[in-house]
């Protein structure tokens, strides 16, 4: 059993710091010692061009090239492509080619564990590998919940969630049933929370109040920053950027909570080795 944990982060929203999310944990859990892969699984390539990369367009190996290569069951160097990034994260990159093969992947065979069957050749090398998911609920972002232990949730805090959280716990609910029986929901993650308002308190209650005590909202809440807005734009993450900052904190706040999580896990599966 691998002991890598695959984290998708996902809302169909779009804007809700998805992708500053996966690089700021990503990186985050990377200056923890962990061995961090970060996919890009939207064809905007948001994540590829955050990092750095910002001509995405002229790279030749992205998630497109891997998940094809799958698909027509090619042999293929499934590291090949894999970019490194300067604050010890890997990167799966994308483009807007990954925008075609979602066509494909319709008419596939196993259409929604292709990217899992791409993730099970790399995963041992990684501690955790966090999927970037696009703001749809389409076959990419069903193939990265088929390939995911679990889901964060970010959850911008301007807005109450109530109806796009529905559409989304459907859409789990499905990949349970009929590809994932054991995705878990690791919790709900507020994000560009501006302190002068209450209103992150009064979404907290609504998320509460709609979803049961099921759902556990992180501690850690990501406060609204110009500085998290502008190094988006900077190729590095906010710890590099502004190392002081409260966004810094928070997502490092965040990481710990995360790994928290992890911790227990890998204490359940002594137990359960322990047991046999
Ligand atoms: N804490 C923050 N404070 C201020 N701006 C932020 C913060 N987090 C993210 N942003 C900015 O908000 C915008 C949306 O963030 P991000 O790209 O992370 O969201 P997303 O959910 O991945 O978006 P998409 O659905 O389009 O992929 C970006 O311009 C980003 O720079």
């Amino acid at each position: 059993m691998s002991n890598c944990k695959t984290i998708a982060v996902c809302n169909q929203k779009g804007g809700v710091g998805k992708t500053t999310t996966t690089v700021n944990l990503g990186v985050g859990l990377a200056m923890q010692g962990k061995k961090v892969l970060l996919i890009d699984a939207d064809p905007q390539g948001d994540l590829t061009t955050c990092l750095g990369w910002r001509d995405s367009d002229s790279l030749s190996v992205t998630l497109t090239e891997k998940l094809q290569a799958i698909i027509s069951e090619q042999e293929q160097n499934p590291f090949d492509g894999i970019l490194q990034h300067k604050e010890k994260v890997d990167l799966v990159p994308s483009n807007l080619s990954l925008s075609s093969l979602e066509m494909t992947l319709v008419t596939a065979m196993s259409r929604e564990s292709v990217l899992k069957n791409y993730l099970s050749l790399v995963k041992d090398k990684y501690d955790y590998v966090l999927i970037d998911c696009m703001p749809s609920l389409g076959m990419i972002t069903f193939n990265a919940l088929t390939a995911a232990d679990s889901v964060i949730i970010p959850v911008q805090a301007q807005y109450l969630p109530a109806k796009g959280m529905t559409q989304l716990l459907g859409t789990i609910a499905k990949v349970r049933k009929h590809t994932n029986a054991d995705l878990k929901i690791d919790g709900i993650l507020l994000t560009l929370v501006d302190g002068r308002t209450n209103l992150a308190k009064s979404t907290v209650e609504a998320l509460r109040e709609n979803f049961g005590s099921h759902i556990r909202i992180y501690r850690s809440m990501i406060p609204a920053a110009v500085k998290a807005a502008e190094v988006s734009s900077k190729g590095t993450s906010i710890y590099a950027y502004e190392p002081n900052s409260p966004v810094s904190k928070a997502y490092a706040g965040f990481t710990k909570e995360v790994l928290a999580d992890g911790r227990q896990k890998e204490r359940l599966h002594a137990a359960h080795e322990h047991a046999r």
